[in-house]
């Protein structure tokens, strides 16, 4: 997947301004930028669901396919099969009238995806007993977690999460980023981790892209970002993970 000069407007003011990347299938990239950066709102961007007053412009590269970022209806055809989301609140995405088996059972009967849903539940380190609970009944972890395993029942090429693990205290939000990584790596899917945490990051991407006030302002391999900050919003990002 490539992305190329994404843009996006609303009321005349730019929010994003030529955002461009690429990920290969099994890469995994971090989204890092402060908050108000414009992470999130790259994500719903090529997800077609920018906000509907907002102009959109770019092109997203989908294999051999050109789609521009303004055809929502395009986008709205790879949401769910090519590209997937796990979202930031996971409990109130899922549907608080169903148990999570069933929610897991329509997902791989609309994309054909093998219904295991113990399987899948065990897949992301949860009991495969909590199929039979409803959403209230479960932990912001383990919410987190069935959004994953829901994510990943649409046999995505892409996984876009956008910070999954923000509700979370330390030792979870380690534990599902170490989830994430792994599940991608064995799924060969790609992976787009929006954070403003680059600590966290480090231990799920090899590669980042750096946002700020909506442009991107570095990118590169982390580990070369960590050791030697280009410019000082990733100096910023950089101090911050050497505190925590
Ligand atoms: N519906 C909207 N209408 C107007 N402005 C919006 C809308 N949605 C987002 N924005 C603006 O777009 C900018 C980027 O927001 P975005 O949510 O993408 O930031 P972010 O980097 O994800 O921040 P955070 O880490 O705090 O979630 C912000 O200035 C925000 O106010």
């Amino acid at each position: 997947m490539q992305v190329e000069d994404l843009g996006c407007a609303i009321d005349g003011r730019a929010l994003l301004d030529a955002v461009s990347f690429s990920i290969a299938a099994g890469e995994s990239l971090a989204l890092l930028g402060p908050s108000g950066a414009g992470k999130s709102l790259v994500l719903r961007c090529l997800l077609g669901l920018a906000p509907a007053q907002a102009k959109v412009t770019g092109t997203l590269c989908w294999g051999e396919r050109r789609v521009p970022l303004a055809d929502r209806g395009a986008l709205a055809e790879l949401r769910g099969r090519g590209l997937a989301l796990v979202p930031q609140a996971a409990a109130a995405s899922l549907d608080p009238m169903r148990t999570v088996g069933d929610q897991l059972r329509e997902v791989c009967a609309l994309h054909d995806t093998d219904s295991r849903p113990r399987e899948r539940l065990v897949e992301v380190g949860l009991s495969p007993e909590l199929v039979d609970r409803h959403p209230h009944a479960l932990s912001g972890g383990q919410a987190q977690r069935v959004a994953l395993a829901l994510a990943l029942a649409c046999r995505p090429s892409v996984l876009l999460a956008d910070e999954p693990m923000a509700s979370l205290d330390c030792v979870g939000q380690a534990a599902l980023v170490e989830l994430l990584a792994r599940r991608c790596e064995a799924e060969q899917v790609a992976l787009v981790l929006v954070s403003h945490d680059l600590a966290r990051a480090v231990g799920c991407c090899s590669r980042a892209l750096v946002l700020d006030r909506g442009s991107v302002v570095a990118g590169g391999s982390l580990a070369t970002l960590l050791a030697a900050p280009p410019e000082p919003t990733t100096a910023a990002l950089v101090a911050a993970a050497r505190r925590t």
